[in-house]
């Protein structure tokens, strides 16, 4: 296996052939102990499937703390349809992978439960719910959850907020100046939030049609790369992750950095680096959850409710102004708050497990 393996500390790693499509299916569940492991699907070429499997386990360690740091009764898990090289299937082999992996998640028993994540779209759900009950995220006519991206956005919204309450003793948005970078499912709609809110934008994605958003807000337009050191107010980084390491950290101009792209650090170094620049990161982790917090609501026992999704999605704000609290007062970085958020909250239900089992 790969020596860059994260620790292995997960509770499974499933590895399963599709008797259909011939393609390796995974599954690796890195904890239960909050609840079902949550975690998007991803169809993805890759060199060699042993790449695919440490992707799944690493992403399914990030899933645990996303949903750790939200509050969800759930746990973190991660699937994988792992594709050769320049693959992109189509009709048929596209079915046969998608119920080649509806079996393997069936075959947990529950343990793991999956959703959309790269290269697998809210047309492929209904094909996996073939073979699978633990399938989430279908289309709200079909008792789901739909489509995330506008939960992630609110979610954001609520965190923009709280990051300049934190900055500048207000959480209004009315006159501030925020780059949006990256204007996709998330990042659109986050721009139109923004600039409802009164916000002055500066708009940015390597896609030129973008542009035409920026005309209908009244935005500035820039590329991504001067929407990346432009003097604002707040940075929300909505495109692609590691855009903050060692080299674009020190050439950034402003206050406060939240947005929905994953992994945005580089590396956990960086975030003493911006610490010590005095720009105050928000961890994505903890608020691009919008997601999970609204299929977390496909769990209750009356079903999906959109409105009670929006009001749970909104309190990640909240959620970010204890660990922004924490951070302050123990003069740690926000990341490494929010990851003794989760742990806390992770060893909190382990205890209470070990107690039930000793009866
Ligand atoms: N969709 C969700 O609900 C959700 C939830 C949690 C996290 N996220 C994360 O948020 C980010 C955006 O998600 P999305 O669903 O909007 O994706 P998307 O694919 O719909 O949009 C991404 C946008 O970024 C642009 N882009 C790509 N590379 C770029 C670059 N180098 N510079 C500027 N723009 C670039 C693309 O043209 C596209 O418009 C991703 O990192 C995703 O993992 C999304």
């Amino acid at each position: 296996m790969d020596p860059l393996l994260p620790p292995l500390d997960h509770e499974e790693l499933y590895v399963r052939r599709g008797p259909r499509s011939g393609l390796p299916t995974i599954v690796a569940v890195h904890s239960t102990v909050l609840g079902p492991a949550l975690g998007g699907c991803r169809m993805w070429s890759y060199d060699d499937p042993t790449l695919a499997a440490r992707d799944a386990l690493r992403l399914s360690r990030a899933m645990t703390y996303k949903a750790a740091c939200a509050d969800q009764p759930l746990g973190g898990g991660k699937g994988v349809i792992a594709l050769p090289p320049g693959v992109r299937p189509t009709g048929r082999l596209r079915r046969d992978a998608l119920l080649d992996f509806g079996e393997t998640v069936e075959q947990l028993g529950g343990r793991y439960v999956t959703a959309e994540d790269v290269g697998v779209g809210s047309r492929d759900m209904p094909v996996i719910a073939e073979t699978t009950r633990s399938v989430t995220g279908l289309a709200t006519s079909r008792g789901g959850s739909g489509d995330p991206s506008p939960f992630t956005a609110l979610g954001i919204e609520a965190a923009i907020r709280t990051t300049c309450a934190e900055l500048f003793g207000t959480g209004s948005l009315e006159g501030r100046t925020i780059a949006v970078i990256g204007l996709g499912n998330v990042g659109s709609r986050l721009a139109r939030r923004l600039a409802r809110a009164g916000a002055r934008l500066l708009l940015a994605d390597v896609e030129p049609s973008k542009r035409a958003l920026a005309e209908r807000l009244g935005a500035s337009w820039t590329t991504p790369g001067r929407a990346l050191t432009a003097r604002v107010d707040l940075l929300a980084p909505c495109a692609l992750g590691g855009i903050l390491d060692e080299t674009t950290v020190p050439r950034l101009r402003c206050r406060g950095i939240a947005g929905a792209a994953n992994n945005q650090l580089a590396n956990d170094a960086v975030a003493a680096l911006l610490a010590a620049r005095g720009i105050l990161w928000a961890p994505d982790f903890v608020i691009n959850a919008g997601g999970i917090v609204n299929i977390a609501v496909e769990f209750e026992p009356g079903g999906y409710d959109a409105a009670i999704a929006r009001r749970r999605v909104r309190a990640i704000g909240g959620t970010l102004a204890e660990i922004f609290a924490a951070a302050r007062e123990r003069r740690i970085t926000p990341l490494a708050a929010a990851v003794e958020r989760g742990e806390l909250r992770l060893a909190a239900a382990q205890a209470g497990r070990a107690a039930v089992a000793r009866g």
